[in-house]
């Protein structure tokens, strides 16, 4: 269970919530600002993978992300941070709880073979041949699909487990094709490969265990997590309009729940406050603007708690 191993040289964390962290790789930096954003205040020293939070019965661990789901799955810690291909392929995902999906991390995880080998244009035409990957489990199970193969155990295919730099094992020789994670597709072009199947679409998750020691705590994390995922996606915009016009500007923008609607010192007017996704920003102050809104703001939100 989570904090029970005992090492005098490491500081005493058994009163705290363990939170897991990737401790390096294409995680990292965007953990550690989500981590400031929520006002987790700790201090890592150097070569230490645990770090007291200063402000909050929690002790940060520094752990490689591809264990991460492992860990948590199993109670030896209580939330963490990682991705959903590691929580399918480590098989954790009916021992861990999604709390926030964290909108960075994105990728696909997809099957990609030589880009110049006509015969090797689709996913079937690996079946039977030999395929190099991190994420064995998941290409096992893709490959059983193709197979038509109940067991992905029983499959002909013959899948690798390499530790990184797996584009590079078609042009060496040692694979037809390989399953690997792809963002911008720079690493896989490079290679002179191209993507014949997607397994996955994946991105960060905030996970728990399912026995949480510290319930409350864990909620608070979420919803600091969910405020500035929120404070991120909306602006606050703020516009007069006549009343008679109130209705029709509402249906253009509703707000999250409903907009804050206030008298105006002003006969027949109205001050309208509501929450509008980034996105949609412009062509909604358009709309607002032809309907007969006036004096439209838009404002920044640097934290919610929605
Ligand atoms: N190119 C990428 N774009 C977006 N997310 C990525 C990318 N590569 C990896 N990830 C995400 O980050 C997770 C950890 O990958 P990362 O590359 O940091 O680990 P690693 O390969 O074990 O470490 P390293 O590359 O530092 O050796 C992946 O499981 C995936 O969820
Ligand atoms: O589509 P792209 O934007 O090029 O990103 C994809 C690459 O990113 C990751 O590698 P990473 O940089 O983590 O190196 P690694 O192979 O050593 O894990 C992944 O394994 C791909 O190789
Ligand atoms: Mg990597």
């Amino acid at each position: 269970m989570a904090g029970t191993y005992i090492n005098t040289s490491l500081p005493d964390v058994s009163d705290r919530m363990l939170f897991a962290v990737p401790k390096k790789g294409r995680l990292y930096d965007q953990c550690l600002s989500l981590l400031s954003n929520i006002g987790i205040e700790f201090n890592r020293k150097p070569r230490h993978d645990i770090a007291l939070v200063s402000n909050m019965p929690i002790a940060l661990v520094f752990l490689p992300a591809a264990d991460i789901a492992t860990y948590v799955a199993k109670g030896n810690i209580d939330i963490g941070i990682t991705g959903l291909d590691i929580i399918r392929e480590s098989q954790t995902e009916n021992d861990v709880v999604e709390l926030v999906r964290l909108g960075f991390g994105k990728c696909k995880l997809q099957v990609q073979a030589p880009a110049a080998d006509q015969r090797l244009a689709t996913a079937e035409d690996l079946v039977g041949k030999r395929i190099v990957t991190s994420f064995i489990n998941l290409t096992r199970q893709r490959f059983a699909e193709l197979e038509g193969v109940d067991d992905p155990t029983k499959i002909k295919t013959q899948v690798r487990f390499v530790s990184g730099s797996v584009e590079a094992a078609c042009g060496l020789g040692l694979a037809d094709g390989i399953v690997d994670l792809v963002e911008s597709g720079d690493t896989m072009r490079a290679a002179g490969l191209h993507a014949v199947d997607t397994i996955l679409d994946t991105e960060s998750v905030l996970i728990s265990n399912n026995h949480l020691r510290f319930p409350k705590l864990a909620e608070t994390i979420r919803q600091r997590v969910e405020g500035i995922l929120a404070a991120r996606k909306y602006v606050l915009c703020q516009y007069n309009i006549e009343r008679e016009h109130l209705e029709k500007a509402v249906k253009v923008a509703s707000g999250r729940k409903a907009p804050t609607v206030t008298q105006l010192d002003q006969d027949g007017w109205v001050a309208v406050s509501v929450m509008i996704e980034r996105k949609t920003l412009a062509s909604k102050m358009d709309e607002l603007k032809e309907i007969g809104a006036t004096d439209i703001l838009v404002l920044q939100i640097s934290n919610t708690r929605v």
